[in-house]
């Protein structure tokens, strides 16, 4: 036990001293760690532990608890000494402080001879001796004090180096424990990298295996690709064999292109030359419609009788009569009492003419090419108006707009003239014409206008005739609504609309319709950009109220008032026209709503055709002779020479 203990303690010792740098590596905590194995093979793990600790704290400890392991230099004799010596408890460090006597030579002052000087006692009477004795022993103490003193320095000495050493190692130590942190933080970090790494290899493994997969999908389709492309290149060696052969195919011809080039320029220029030509015939067409409008008259006359419906009674019109070979006359005949006695009866005969007589039979497109060239003249800048006269159910409004279930054999006047006018409008574009048309839709009825364009018309709103300026005869109405239209369907739409205006107004009012006037009007704005020239015109198309006379004892109140008022505005239209016919310098147009709405499309240049209608019927001979002599009237005047509206 002893044995090993100094073992140990010289172990610490020999550890305690400076540690060369070729030996620092002996010192890591590896070179500890083979330490403690080849310790552990002869004694326990707790030894092994301890063992260890040992080691770490040798390395780590500082020298001031080696120094202190020594003992302190003696001064004042053996008890002193005897205090110092190390007790067998530490066995280390007693070891260790006796390695350093050895090492450093102390020696330590060996106790007096107690039994010599025991022996030379001196006798109490030698006082001299005594002192000498006490004399000597000063010497003797002052030669050990001296000796300890140097061997004190000594120990300092050695003291101080020990703790230079032992600097020098807690620095080592340090720089150790720093190198050691260094060391495992870079393994911390190759550590983190090597598992980064790991996973990156992971990845890109299952990466490779995708590729793999990927590129097998792209070898199987290049092949195909290849395949494909063998089979393209076939073809393509087709195709370039093909184009050789289009080639030659298209030199011919271009050739042929170039020569037909040719061929067009010149056929161009004839086409010009044809264009001008036309230009000056169409312009000759319009001067010669014009002269014969003008041989016609201005204001033309059309009578027409409308059959017996299957709901009147069949009995044959007996008192009309249509004079074979003249297409122009009409003769009303009537047996009347004669006046010499009660049982002679004479015929009596109306004969009239006009420019058209339309039997029963006529058909509305027969009817309307009559008066297709009166419509075209709007559009050459002529005012046109078309009215139809006539009592109550004689076919004015089958004539100018046809039956409610409208076909395109019993279209009226109205729509006929609108598909045509706006089909020459089309024409007349390639001839370098642009049109533009407004239309509007009114109605008067006992002087009073109404727009049959608004649905639910505003009560406050007033429906005043104003000329558009003071220089210009133009009228307008105020609040109207004026629709520019661009082609028939939208102007049928109009034409329906109006329809079911006026048939709401016809249950609300007692048959309305026929006690008022409707009024279409279509203004039409014509440009020639290329020859500059523009014309502007008014298509009015109107449906008169009905022309029969009530007798005035049956007729009272609204009944009377809208009797009056028919017949204001009608005999009005025939005193215009009369004195238009007489140039009178006053034409009553102010007299009537209706006159004075027309006034330009009754005036000078203006191109004026009037339907008379008659019924079959001999109960209505009476109104029908009243119509027909109005309208005879009418036929007689001749007004002015039109002019078309041309800037
Ligand atoms: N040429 C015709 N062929 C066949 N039916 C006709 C012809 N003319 C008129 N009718 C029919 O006669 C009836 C009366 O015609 P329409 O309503 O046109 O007369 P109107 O003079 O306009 O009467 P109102 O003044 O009441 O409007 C209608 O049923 C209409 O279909």
């Amino acid at each position: 036990m002893d044995n090993l203990g100094e073992k140990r303690a010289a172990a610490k010792m020999a550890s305690r001293l400076p540690v060369p740098p070729s030996r620092k590596r002996a010192l890591s905590d590896e070179n500890l760690e083979q330490m403690a194995r080849k310790r552990s093979k002869t004694t326990s793990p707790d030894d092994t532990m301890t063992t260890v600790h040992v080691a770490a704290s040798i390395a780590t400890s500082k020298p001031r608890s080696v120094v202190a392991a020594f003992p302190k230099p003696p001064v004042i004799g053996r008890q002193t000494l005897a205090v110092i010596r190390p007790k067998n408890r530490n066995v280390g460090v007693n070891s260790a402080a006796n390695s350093a006597k050895s090492r450093l030579n102390v020696s330590v002052p060996s106790q007096p001879s107690t039994t010599a000087a025991d022996k030379k006692k001196r006798a109490a009477w030698d006082l001299k001796g005594q002192v000498n004795d006490m004399k000597d022993k000063v010497t003797t103490f002052k030669s050990k004090v001296q000796t300890l003193s140097g061997e004190n320095a000594r120990l300092l000495t050695t003291r101080e180096q020990l703790q230079r050493q032992a600097e020098a190692l807690t620095s080592e130590n340090s720089k150790l424990n720093q190198e050691r942190q260094t060391l495992a933080s870079k393994l911390h970090t190759e550590q983190h990298k090597t598992a980064t790494s790991e996973k990156e290899i992971a990845r890109l493994t299952e990466l490779s295996q995708k590729l793999e997969v990927e590129l097998t999908a792209l070898k199987s389709l290049s092949e195909d690709l290849q395949g494909a492309n063998h089979s393209l290149t076939l073809q393509l060696k087709d195709k370039e064999v093909k184009l050789i052969c289009v080639q030659g195919e298209n030199t011919v011809l271009q050739n042929t292109a170039r020569d037909q080039s040719q061929e067009i320029a010149a056929l161009k220029s004839t086409i010009e030359q044809r264009d001008t030509q036309i230009h000056t015939l169409e312009t000759e067409r319009r001067r010669l419609h014009n002269m014969v409008q003008e041989l016609k008259g201005n204001i033309r006359v059309f009578c027409r009788v409308r059959p017996t419906l299957s709901t009147e009674r069949t009995l044959p019109a007996s008192h009309i009569g249509y004079p074979a070979n003249d297409e122009k006359a009409i003769i009303l005949s009537k047996i009347e009492e004669s006046h010499v006695g009660r049982e002679k009866k004479e015929a009596v005969k109306y004969d009239f003419n006009f420019d058209c007589v339309f039997p029963p039979s006529c058909t509305q497109a027969a009817i309307f090419e009559e008066i297709s060239l009166l419509v075209q003249s709007a559009l050459d800048g002529y005012p046109v108006c078309i009215f139809a006269y006539g009592q109550t159910g004689s076919g004015k409004t089958y004539t100018m707009e046809g039956p409610d279930d409208l076909s395109m054999n019993t279209m009226g006047m109205i729509p006929r003239a609108i598909q045509q006018i706006f089909q020459s409008a089309e024409e007349l574009k390639t001839k370098g014409w642009q049109y533009k048309f407004t239309a509007s839709f009114l109605e008067i009825y006992n002087e009073t206008l109404r727009d049959l364009l608004v649905s639910r018309p505003d009560k406050k709103l007033e429906y005043d005739i104003r000329k558009v300026s003071t220089s210009n005869s133009s009228v307008y109405v105020t609040n109207l609504r004026y629709v520019e239209v661009s082609s028939e369907e939208e102007v049928n739409e109009l034409l329906q609309m109006a329809k079911a205006n006026r048939s709401v107004a016809k249950t609300a009012l007692n048959d309305r319709s026929s006690r008022s006037h409707s009024v279409f009007q279509l203004k039409i704005e014509g440009e020639n950009l290329t020859r500059d020239i523009r014309t502007s015109s008014v298509l009015s198309l109107i449906d008169l109220a009905g022309s029969e006379r009530l007798d005035r004892s049956l007729s009272t109140g609204d009944r009377l008032k809208e009797t009056q008022s028919i017949n204001t505005s009608l005999s009005t239209l025939g005193m215009v026209i009369t004195s238009l016919c007489n140039k009178d310098s006053h034409i009553p147009y102010r007299n009537s709503k209706l006159t004075y709405l027309l006034q330009n499309s009754l005036g000078g240049n203006a191109k004026v055709l009037m339907f008379v209608n008659i019924s079959p019927l001999e109960e209505n001979f009476a109104e029908s002779l009243n119509s027909l002599r109005f309208a005879s009237k009418v036929n007689e005047c001749v007004i002015g020479t039109a002019r078309a509206n041309r800037k």
